[in-house]
């Protein structure tokens, strides 16, 4: 019998350094985030990030949490009960790390009699520290307690036609009534580093400006090359002027080269460009988190308006809307009766 696993990033149990440790150590010890050798990580993540960053990051947790918990794993649910009730199918929902495991998820689809299973990584576009871990750590936790399942995941998302729509037409609601002179398309950061790792041609991907719009294999699993080709095909959707959006990536971590233009930097390099009016959209993600509404929700309009900008709009992700989870059951009932992967 068939059925589908949903997966996300996870959050902690609850917005105190307490729960925020043992959620970042389970995340930042996995070599594919942190990916030095096992001892060099040891010492990064619990000698030196997890000394001082659970207490900060639960202060950030702290201003974001709902009264039924993580933001992310609230409209994670609420997606996957909606989309339960669209399809024939049982769908379960795992997280990469912290308490809503995938182990646990695959239980739930194997009392159910489930031995054939769609893998969902909720992420448009391909990083070995979202997609990739997630596929991994599912294949190791089905090989190692459930040998009889057998596994199929549907590809990153960032160039389905459908995806683009839902996501630009959700974009066109955000912007309307807002006067803006620019959009700005946040991504989520990663190191340089992880970009070359995965290019399986070694030499294609050279951050140098051209390669991510150079036709190449590489850009299967290129994390930068699928930002742009969203934002791109997103920009065509809603015919949207080239002086009227730029790209950027958020979120780093000091000491090593992240993909830039920073997104902090972007505000006020647009600010202080005439750009006083900004919509911010952050398309790495479907869900709201701790990073589109502490960081760019947040955060974000401070930067902006100290640096002279006058309004700003944070533009949310697609949730658990009705068109979205349309557009994800559609892609399962696909699967369901002819196998067929979204493209
Ligand atoms: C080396 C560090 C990190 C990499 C690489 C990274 C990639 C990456 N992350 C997401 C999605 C999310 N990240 C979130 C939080 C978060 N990310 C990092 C570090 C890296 N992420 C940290 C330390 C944190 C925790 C919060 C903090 O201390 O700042 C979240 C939010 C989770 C939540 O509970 O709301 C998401 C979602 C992607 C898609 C990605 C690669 C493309
Ligand atoms: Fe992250
Ligand atoms: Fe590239």
């Amino acid at each position: 019998m068939k059925g589908v696993l949903l997966v996300n990033l996870g959050s902690p149990d609850s917005p105190t350094a307490k729960d925020v440790k043992p959620y970042l150590d389970e995340f930042l010890m996995d070599p594919r985030v942190i990916d030095v050798p096992n001892w060099l990580r040891n010492i990064i993540v619990r000698g030196i990030i997890l000394q001082t960053r659970p207490k900060k990051s639960a202060e950030a947790y702290q201003k974001i949490w709902w009264e039924d918990g993580s933001p992310l794993i609230v409209i994670s649910e609420r997606f996957s009960e909606k989309v339960g009730k669209q399809i024939e199918i049982p769908v379960a929902l795992g997280m990469r790390y912290g308490s809503m495991t995938i182990k646990n998820a695959l239980q739930e689809l194997n009392d159910k009699g489930v031995d054939e299973v769609l893998l969902v990584p909720l992420y448009p576009q391909y990083a070995m520290s979202s997609f990739e871990t997630v596929v991994v750590k599912t294949m190791e936790e089905q090989e190692k307690y459930f040998p009889n399942m057998h596994l199929t995941t549907l590809p990153a998302f960032y160039k389905n036609e459908e995806y683009i729509k839902v996501l630009s037409e959700s974009i066109a609601e955000g912007l309307k009534g807002f006067e803006y002179d620019h959009v700005l398309f946040s991504y989520h950061g990663i190191p340089e580093r992880h970009i070359r790792k995965s290019d399986p041609t070694k030499f294609h991907c050279k951050i140098d400006g051209k390669c991510c719009t150079t036709n190449s294999v590489a850009h299967n699993t290129c994390y930068r090359h699928q930002c742009y080709d969203t934002t791109r095909r997103v920009t065509e959707y809603l015919g949207l002027d080239q002086d009227k959006f730029s790209v950027s990536f958020q979120s780093r971590l000091p000491n090593d080269p992240w993909l830039k233009p920073f997104t902090d930097f972007e505000f006020e390099r647009l600010a202080k460009e005439g750009k006083k009016r900004l919509a911010v959209v952050t398309p790495a993600f479907v869900a709201d988190c701790l990073e589109t509404l502490e960081e760019i929700a947040m955060e974000g309009k401070n930067q902006f308006e100290e640096a002279g900008g006058e309004s700003y709009k944070h533009i949310g992700c697609l949730n658990d809307s009705d068109d979205w989870v349309k557009v994800m059951a559609g892609w399962i009932e696909a699967w369901q009766n002819t196998e067929a992967l979204p493209a």
